[in-house]
C-alpha cells in the first residue's frame, strides 16, 4: 500500500537511535567492531551510524524530477543533497580506477556495483559534517538496499517516490541538454526497463514497511513542491 502524504515533522526533531541492529556483518552485540571483522568500511562508517543522521532516500523513474525537487528540500529545509548518479559522474572525470567501469555502465543504462556507489555515498556524507541527507537516486535495486544497509549501518527515516508516467519522463530526458551521456533515446528505453524490473521493488519494499511518501510528479515544479513540503513540514519545525 502507499502511504499518503503526512509531516515528517514529529521525525526530524526526533533524537531515537537508528532502529537497525548492528549485530552482524562484522558488529558484535553493543555495536563494536568485532575483531576478525572483514569489512574496512565498517570502521569508517561507525561514526557516521553513532551520528544517527535524519537520511531520506528520493525515488523516481529517469527526469522524474528527483534532482529538481531536491535542490528546493536542501533549501528550504537545510538538507544536504547528495545525488548518486553525480558522485558516478565525478568518478568517471577523476582518475579513479573504476571511471571507465562506470562511464560503460551508465551509458548502458545499467545499474553500477553496489560496493562502488555505496563507498562514495559514505565518503560524501562524512565529509558533509551534516546530519540531515537527502539520497538522489540510490537505492536503485534491493542489493544497493542491503548494501547500504549492511556497510553504513543505517536506514532511512523516510522515502520520497517521484511518481511519474513514462512519457512524461522520456520528454524530460531528452530536453534536459546538459550534455548527459544517458540523455538520448536509447539509453532512456534501457534506463525504465532497469527502474521497472530492479528500482520499483525498491520502491514497494519501503511502502511495506510504511515509510515511502509517494508524490505525483505530473505538474510544475512549485505544485509538485508544495506536496513535498506537506510530507517534510513546515521549516521551523525542522530547523
Ligand atoms: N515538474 C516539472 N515539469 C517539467 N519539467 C521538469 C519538472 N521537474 C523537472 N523538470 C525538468 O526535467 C528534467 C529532468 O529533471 P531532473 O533532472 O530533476 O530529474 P531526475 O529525476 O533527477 O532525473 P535523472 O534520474 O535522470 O537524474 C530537467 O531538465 C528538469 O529541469
Ligand atoms: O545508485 C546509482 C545511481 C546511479 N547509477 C547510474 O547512474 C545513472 C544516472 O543516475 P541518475 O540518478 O539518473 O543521475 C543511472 O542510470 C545508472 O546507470 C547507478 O548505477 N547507481
Ligand atoms: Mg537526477
Amino acid at each position: 500500500m502507499w502511504r499518503r502524504v503526512s509531516s515528517l515533522s514529529p521525525f526530524l526533531s526526533s533524537s531515537k537511535s537508528s532502529s537497525l541492529a548492528l549485530a552482524g556483518n562484522g558488529w558484535n552485540a553493543c555495536g563494536s567492531l568485532a575483531m576478525d571483522s572483514p569489512f574496512s568500511q565498517v570502521d569508517y562508517a561507525s561514526s557516521l551510524a553513532q551520528k544517527n543522521p535524519f537520511i531520506t532516500f528520493v525515488l523516481g523513474g529517469p527526469g522524474s524530477g528527483k534532482g529538481t525537487q531536491c535542490e528546493k528540500i536542501a533549501e528550504t529545509f537545510g538538507f544536504t543533497h547528495l545525488s548518486a548518479g553525480d558522485l558516478l559522474r565525478k568518478e568517471i572525470i577523476s582518475n579513479s580506477e573504476e571511471q571507465n567501469t562506470i562511464l560503460d555502465i551508465i551509458k548502458d543504462g545499467k545499474i553500477v556495483p553496489s560496493e562502488v556507489t555505496v563507498k562514495l555515498i559514505l565518503k560524501a556524507m562524512e565529509s558533509s559534517h551534516s546530519d540531515k541527507f537527502l539520497i538522489d537516486g540510490f537505492p536503485r535495486t534491493e542489493e544497493n538496499r542491503v548494501a547500504f544497509e549492511r556497510i553504513i549501518g543505517l536506514e532511512p527515516k523516510a522515502v520520497l517516490f517521484f511518481d511519474c508516467p513514462e512519457k512524461e519522463m522520456v520528454q524530460r530526458v531528452l530536453n534536459r541538454n546538459q550534455g548527459r551521456l544517458d540523455d538520448n533515446i536509447d539509453t532512456v528505453k534501457k534506463r525504465l526497463k532497469v527502474f521497472k524490473t530492479l528500482s520499483l521493488p525498491v520502491v514497494e519494499y519501503y511502502s511495506k514497511k510504511g515509510k515511502l511518501h509517494k508524490i505525483n510528479a505530473v505538474g510544475d515544479e512549485d505544485e509538485i513542491f508544495e506536496q513535498v513540503r506537506a510530507v517534510f513540514g513546515a521549516p521551523e519545525v525542522t530547523n
